[in-house]
């Protein structure tokens, strides 16, 4: 007998493992295309099942343990009969609720697609259970892999710019292999994400290319799945839905302002970062899924800026007054220089050469004009209104 275990794996050959319903190759048969949304009720999460969910052929799954998550992310889906809820082990789901499932246990589900984006991103949450990071990145990611193993879906991992750590390569191209710190404060994150993307790797050459597959075996002919695996590279990512208080740097100093505060630069303020609006993150994601490209893919805007002139960008962005916007400065904001944390990187900067070249994708919102859509909408949930 042929036994699936949780994780995918097969113990025996002698039978085929589970398959499609057969209803699925049949004539008449108009399958929705069910994708699975890992983290799907965080920030970047949410706004890739927004846009998921605008193809009436996609019936989405999130499974979110809501650590950085929140379901207000999702409230408008909630119910829709696309946006489907399910029951997991031991775990009852009503249908005001989502399914409330870590990535660290199995999930037996039947999708198409897995966007796996289940972790904490931020530095401050990613290290405040580092333990539990390195399990999600790790644990999660081989229990999603032998989720798409073992119903055939093809698995786009959200891996990270930080698997380049603090790069002297610079702008990073995707054969850079990086520069980690393998036993610091980061590297359940970073070493994380690198592993993450050793177990993309290895579940794809060892379980083979194209799909399904057949083979012969004591005249037994089995079926398996390839495992069809996207891996994109993420660089910083801002916009509507961060957490208020998620301790990015974006996300800070927008809050800041709003709340009458100084602008928290972290020394020495000259390290570089390159940020992307959401929007155009998503629809990377959903261009990698749908190529033919494995990746790894890096997806980020290469506009570069210091944290000095970002804190000097807010500060120009954020207006407070007729007469701030006037003259385009807020006078209450003031920049305060902080001590920073142990291997913060330097410099980041994303080569897209590949992004373009394959995907036919490059950012199009630039900083300036993502900020205000972003101070829009924490002005809403801080309860600010413009002094105008
Ligand atoms: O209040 C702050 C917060 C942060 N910073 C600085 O801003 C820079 C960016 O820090 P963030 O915390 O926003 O994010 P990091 O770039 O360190 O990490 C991010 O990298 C890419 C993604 O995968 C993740 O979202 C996250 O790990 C750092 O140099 C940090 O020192 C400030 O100057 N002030």
């Amino acid at each position: 007998m042929a036994k699936n275990t949780a994780n995918g794996d097969h113990q025996t050959t002698t039978k085929p493992p589970p398959t499609p319903s057969p209803l699925r190759f049949s004539k008449f048969f108009q399958p929705n295309m069910r994708i699975l949304v890992t983290g799907g009720a965080g920030f970047i999460g949410s706004h890739l099942v927004d846009k998921l969910m605008e193809d009436e052929k996609n019936e989405v799954i999130v499974v979110d343990n809501f650590f950085t998550g929140s379901k207000d992310n999702l409230k408008r889906w909630i119910g829709h009969p696309r946006f489907e809820l399910r029951r997991h082990e031991g775990v009852t789901v009503s249908v005001t609720c989502l399914l409330f499932v870590d990535v660290t246990e199995p999930l037996l589900v039947e999708v198409d697609k897995i966007y796996h984006l289940a972790c904490p991103a931020s530095p401050i949450f990613y290290k405040y259970n580092a333990v539990k990071t390195i399990k999600t990145n790790v644990i999660g990611t081989l229990n999603m892999l032998g989720l798409a193993k073992r119903v055939g879906a093809r698995i786009l991992l959200t891996s990270t710019s930080e698997v380049y750590g603090d790069p002297l390569v610079h702008p990073q191209p995707e054969s850079y292999w990086g520069n980690v710190n393998p036993i610091g404060v980061r590297s359940c994150y970073d070493e994380g994400k690198r592993v993450a993307e050793t177990l993309m790797f290895d579940y794809h050459r060892q379980h083979g290319i194209g799909c399904p597959q057949y083979s012969t075996d004591a005249f037994m002919i089995s079926m398996h799945f390839a495992t069809e695996i996207r891996i994109a590279r993420i660089f910083n990512t801002y916009g509507p839905r961060m957490n208020i208080d998620d301790g990015r740097v974006v996300s800070n100093f927008i809050a800041q302002s709003l709340r009458d505060e100084p602008l928290t630069v972290q020394a020495p303020g000259t390290q570089t970062r390159s940020f992307c609006y959401v929007s155009d993150m998503v629809d990377g994601l959903i261009r990698l899924m749908e190529g033919d490209n494995t990746g790894p893919i890096n997806i980020g805007n290469p506009g570069e800026f210091t944290m000095i002139e970002l804190a000097e960008l807010v500060k120009e962005v954020i207006t407070y007054s007729q007469e701030a916007a006037l003259c385009l400065i807020s006078p209450k904001v003031e920049i305060k220089m902080v001590e920073n944390t142990p291997d913060d990187p330097r410099q980041r900067k994303p080569d897209i050469t590949k992004a373009k070249e394959l995907l036919g994708w490059e950012p199009k919102v630039k900083l300036r004009d993502g900020l205000p859509l972003m101070e829009e909408d924490f002005r809403l949930r801080l309860g600010v209104s413009k002094k105008i």
